[in-house]
This record gives C-alpha cells, sequence and structure tokens, in this order.
C-alpha cells in the first residue's frame, strides 16, 4: 500500500508543538516527508535552544506516522537551525517577498577576493559528472556543521542543482531588494541557484552570464558569519570552476571520484585545471568505493577499488578517504536528509565524518 507526502504530512498535522502551541505542520517544522519500500521519513526541523524537549514530540510525531495504513518503518530526525547568522537578524522582508534580484547578469568589477563573513571556502569538484560530487558536498558541510562550525553550502552546480533537493528545501529565498537571504536547513547556511529559478527552466547561460550568476550568489548572498563555505561546483573543467578560483580566495579544492579509470582520467583533469589556477588540491575522495549487501553484508568492489587512493599517490596528493556505495546514502539525499544528518552514527556516516575532521586538523576548514 502506497502513502503519499499528503498522508504523512495530515499525520503530522494531528501533533501539537508544545513552543508554539502549533500543529507541526502550521508551526512549519516538517521538512522532505517522503515514503519508499514501507518506509516513512520526515524531519523536524527545531530550535536548537529546544532540542531536549523536542524527544517526546518526535516521538508523538513517529508514533503518528506509523499508524498510517502501509507504513511499516518510520524515521524521524531532528535537525536544528544553526545559529542565526547576524545578516539574518535583519529585519525580515515580508514572508513570501520573491527575490527582485535579477539573476544570470553580467559580471560586475569587483573589488574584493573574500566574500565578506566567510573565513575558508572549499571547493567541491569532479571530472564528471554523477559520481557523488553533490552527496559528498553536502555531507561533508553537514559533518562540519555537526563538529561545531558554522558551515554555508554554495549550490553552483548551475546546470543541475541539486543541493535543494537534498536538504530538503522548496521555498524560493527571499530577498530585501539588494541581498538575497539565504534559506536554513540541517544546520546549515544554504543557497542554490536552482531556488532562484522556475522549476524545469533549462539553464542555457553561457560564459558571462555564468559568472554573473556565481558573483551573485557569492557576494549578494547574506551568507553571515561561517566558518567554511562549501561550494558545490558543475562536473568538468568549465567557467563556473574557473571563474570561483580567479574571483574568490579558495582556500582548497577537493576532487571526487570513483575508483573506475575513466573516471580517474577526469579527475586527473580536473586536478590539472585547480593546479594551473593555483589553487591548492586538498586532496581525492574515492566515492561509490565499495558496495556492502544490506542482505548478506558481503562488500563487493563494483566500480574497482583503490584507484583513487593510487591516482593520489601518482599525483602527490592525498587520499582523503573513501565513501561506501549505499542505499541509504542515495534514499537520505533524495529525501532530503543528508545521511550524516538523518544517521549520524551511521558506518557509511563516518566515512563523511572522518573526511571533515581531517579538514579541521589540517587547519582547511
Ligand atoms: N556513496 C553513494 N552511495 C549511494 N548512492 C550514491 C552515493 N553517492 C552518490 N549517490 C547517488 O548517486 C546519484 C548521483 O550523485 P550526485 O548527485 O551526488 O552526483 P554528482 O557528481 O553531484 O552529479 P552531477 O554531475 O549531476 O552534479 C544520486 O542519486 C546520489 O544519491
Amino acid at each position: 500500500m502506497s502513502v503519499t507526502r499528503e498522508d504523512i504530512l495530515k499525520a503530522l498535522s494531528r501533533v501539537v508543538d508544545p513552543g508554539s502551541g502549533k500543529d507541526l505542520v502550521a508551526a512549519d517544522m516538517v521538512r522532505a516527508p517522503s515514503f519508499e519500500a514501507g518506509q516513512a521519513r520526515f524531519i523536524l526541523e527545531v530550535d536548537p535552544a529546544r532540542g531536549r524537549e523536542m524527544g517526546p514530540v518526535l516521538q508523538a510525531a513517529e508514533a503518528a506516522v506509523g499508524a498510517l495504513p502501509g507504513v511499516e518503518k518510520v524515521q524521524g530526525v531532528l535537525t536544528a537551525h544553526g545559529p542565526a547568522a547576524p545578516a539574518a537578524r535583519a529585519p525580515a522582508p515580508p514572508a513570501g517577498a520573491a527575490p527582485s534580484l535579477k539573476i544570470g547578469r553580467h559580471p560586475q568589477p569587483q573589488a574584493s577576493k573574500k566574500i565578506a563573513g566567510v573565513d575558508k571556502i572549499l571547493a567541491v569538484g569532479s571530472g564528471k559528472g554523477g559520481v557523488g560530487k553533490s552527496t559528498v558536498s553536502v555531507n561533508l558541510a553537514v559533518a562540519l556543521a555537526q563538529a561545531g562550525k558554522r558551515v554555508g553550502l554554495l549550490d553552483a552546480d548551475i546546470h543541475g542543482p541539486s543541493q535543494a533537493r537534498m536538504l530538503g528545501l522548496s521555498e524560493r529565498p527571499r530577498s530585501d531588494g539588494d541581498t538575497i537571504i539565504p534559506l536554513k536547513a540541517h544546520g546549515l547556511t544554504a543557497m542554490s541557484i536552482g531556488l532562484m529559478l522556475p522549476e524545469d527552466e533549462a539553464v542555457i547561460w553561457r560564459g558571462p552570464m555564468l559568472m554573473g550568476a556565481l558573483q551573485q550568489m557569492m557576494n549578494q548572498v547574506r551568507w553571515g558569519e561561517l566558518d567554511v563555505l562549501v561550494v558545490d561546483l558543475p562536473p568538468g573543467t568549465g567557467d563556473v570552476a574557473l571563474s570561483l578560483c580567479q574571483k574568490a580566495e579558495v582556500t582548497g579544492a577537493i576532487v571526487v571520484s570513483t575508483p573506475q579509470d575513466v573516471a580517474l582520467l577526469d579527475a586527473k583533469k580536473a586536478v590539472a585545471m585547480f593546479r594551473k589556477l593555483e589553487t591548492p588540491v586538498l586532496g581525492l575522495v574515492e566515492n561509490m568505493s565499495v558496495f556492502v549487501c544490506p542482505h548478506c553484508g558481503q562488500p563487493s568492489h563494483i566500480f574497482g577499488h583503490d584507484g583513487a587512493k593510487a591516482e593520489a599517490k601518482r599525483l602527490g596528493l592525498p587520499f582523503l578517504g573513501e565513501i561506501p556505495l549505499h542505499l541509504d546514502i542515495r534514499v537520505s539525499g533524495d529525501a532530503g536528509a543528508p545521511i550524516v544528518a538523518a544517521a549520524p552514527d551511521a558506518p557509511q556516516s563516518q566515512a563523511f565524518r572522518d573526511l571533515a575532521a581531517r579538514l579541521i586538523e589540517s587547519g582547511k576548514a
């Protein structure tokens, strides 16, 4: 029996948030309700100060959703808004006001390579598409936030922005006329160009327009005070990566690859590009490294193994770790709660947490 998003919302609208006295849906706390293979999932976004008292509310919410016919398992996750950035405390524009900014204009002369308030910038790139660059970006960002950093995530994958879906965000960011107010999810301050465009619109901007859009995302978004801004780049070696590295002071780039030779060949090109732009390459991450069968636990190296490790060695770069190919990573991402937020203690989250710890230890994040 299939359960719809509306069914889950209806069940959650029967649970009251004691803080506001409203039901969870009316209090705008529910994010990313989804149902797949008997399992219902949802996120409750709460004020961090109220985290402790929300335990029983989460239990009541899970019970309400669990009582729906067809639901065999329920996973509810509490996530907190990060500490409010000073900019976010500025007077709020009228609810629902659409940004009046014209996204995609030509770049303007820029005085500084710094983004106001942002200490470090980490660029996440890949030689080719579909290797999991966005998955690594978002989980790394959440892991850094869980480690106590103030983290922003900029989805600069202008041709295929996917961070809004991965973060469970759908509302359009608001604007006060001059600046764009980013969104908050899973403790991150987030912005995606995908949120500024009408859905399904093909983006066919060329070089200068892309650079203008990227510049707006860097300089017109009220990022507030951030320790680190993670930038999810488009795949390949195109204009956006070029523009970011030339226009902003990027602390370092992380290149994501799967273990196959073809992917590694492209990863090598990405490394060469960053080196040419004099952006420090912090290392390679091997994604979809090993598949652990959810039924028998047997590990299989579907795409080969250790390819990225060997390539990193050949290129004289650090190998930053391997991420397993795991169904939960895909399902959580698609459901709007990255695995590190949905199941921080799961073994498949550990690889992302190790990556974050390593970057913090080396002073890069
Ligand atoms: N380690 C993993 N285990 C399971 N699924 C994964 C893993 N990494 C990525 N995926 C899934 O693979 C698909 C592609 O991942 P993702 O969007 O992160 O790739 P990308 O390199 O950013 O792609 P694009 O080129 O479109 O920007 C997504 O459905 C994602 O959930």
